[in-house]
């Protein structure tokens, strides 16, 4: 399987499963299916809610002896309601007990924004911190801090534009090992991917498959779908692939992991096996000319006090 190297040699598989939305009572079942069928590589959140049942799922594949805990690679994200230095490590050290995990793989910074402690989603402006109460530079030392500790062998960020990491790599030595990003053939993120190479900061493409079980709130209205895409689906009959395998297989040849979520059995299996896809030139230069900038998941929602949509994106 691809990996992506990092600086003191542990190794971050390539293709990874995601968890967001995916449902109590079915998360679980998800892990154990993925990691059964060689998975080793988990993407999980505090505020996806479900952390305790992976938990469970990976307690049962340690203990059953399918995998070693070196062999797994699991990344968790700090929400954005434990920004302030004081609130970081009871955030990280409450994620572990729920994955009943000594030590994350990779601990992220989920977004550039702040709320206030106790606001798990906003309501209004005063549910926010702005980025003058408690700037990055704060929230990122005590990730160094986390790792000095222990409690995470590798620390990044979510979200953040060429300019975050820009402003962020300004301040500090230690600097972030990994961005995760919305990134398809929509939004291929060209230049973050030139400039993250540049400084050695690996990319995790979210959202890969277009999101469509986000909740109709979240969904613009007429937002196209990318697994029914005229060129990727022509693209994946010509290999005898799945509309899904080809833009995972092209995400892993552009040298990003990817985390696609499946709670389905079926679809588990058949993300991870889009390595045996062989894209050619012609079918990279039809799926670059797709790229449009366009987001599913916008982060409209945390436009407000302090923050604009061009602070998070660099775009009005
Ligand atoms: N850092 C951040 O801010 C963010 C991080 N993420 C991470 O990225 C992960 C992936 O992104 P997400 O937004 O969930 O969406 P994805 O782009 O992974 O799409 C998930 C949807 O695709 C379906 N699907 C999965 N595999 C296939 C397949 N082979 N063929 C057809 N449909 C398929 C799933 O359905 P089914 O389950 O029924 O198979 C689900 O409806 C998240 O789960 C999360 O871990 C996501 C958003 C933001
Ligand atoms: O990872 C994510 C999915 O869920 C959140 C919304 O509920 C997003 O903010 C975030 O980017």
């Amino acid at each position: 399987m691809k990996t992506l190297k990092f600086k003191n040699g542990d190794e971050m598989p390539a293709i990874g499963l995601g968890t967001w939305k995916s449902a109590k009572g079915e998360v679980a079942k998800a892990v154990k299916t993925a990691i059964q069928n060689g998975y080793r590589h988990i993407d999980c959140a505090a505020t996806y809610g479900n952390e305790a049942e992976v938990g469970e799922a990976l307690a049962e594949v340690l203990k059953e002896g399918i995998v070693k805990r070196e062999e797994l690679w699991i990344t968790s994200k700090l929400w954005n309601n434990s920004h302030k230095k004081e609130d970081v490590l009871p955030a990280l050290k409450q994620t572990l007990k729920d994955l009943q995990l000594d030590y994350l793989d990779l601990y992220l910074i989920h977004w550039p924004v702040a709320f206030k402690p106790g606001v798990a989603f906003p309501e209004n402006d005063d549910d926010y911190l702005s980025l003058e109460e408690v700037p990055i530079i704060e929230t990122w030392e005590a990730m160094i801090d986390a790792k000095k500790e222990g409690l995470t062998k590798h620390i990044g960020v979510s979200n953040f534009s060429q300019t975050k990491l820009e402003d962020l790599i300004k301040k500090t030595d230690d600097i972030p090992e990994m961005n995760q990003v919305e990134l398809h053939p929509y939004l291929q993120q060209n230049e973050l991917i030139e400039f993250c190479s540049k400084n050695n900061i690996h990319l995790t493409a979210y959202s890969p498959l277009g999101s469509g079980d986000r909740s109709d709130e979240m969904k613009a209205k007429d937002e196209p779908s990318l697994l029914e895409n005229k060129v990727i689906t022509t693209i994946a009959k010509k290999h005898g692939a799945s509309p899904a395998q080809v833009i995972i297989n092209w995400d892993t040849l552009r040298g990003t992991a990817v985390i696609p979520k499946s709670t389905n059995e079926t679809r588990i299996i058949e993300n991870l096996e889009s390595t045996g896809v062989k894209l050619d030139e012609d079918d990279l230069q039809k799926i670059a000319e797709l790229d449009d900038n366009f987001r599913y998941v916008t982060g409209k929602f945390f436009v407000t006090k302090g923050n604009s949509y061009k602070d998070i994106y660099d775009e009005e």
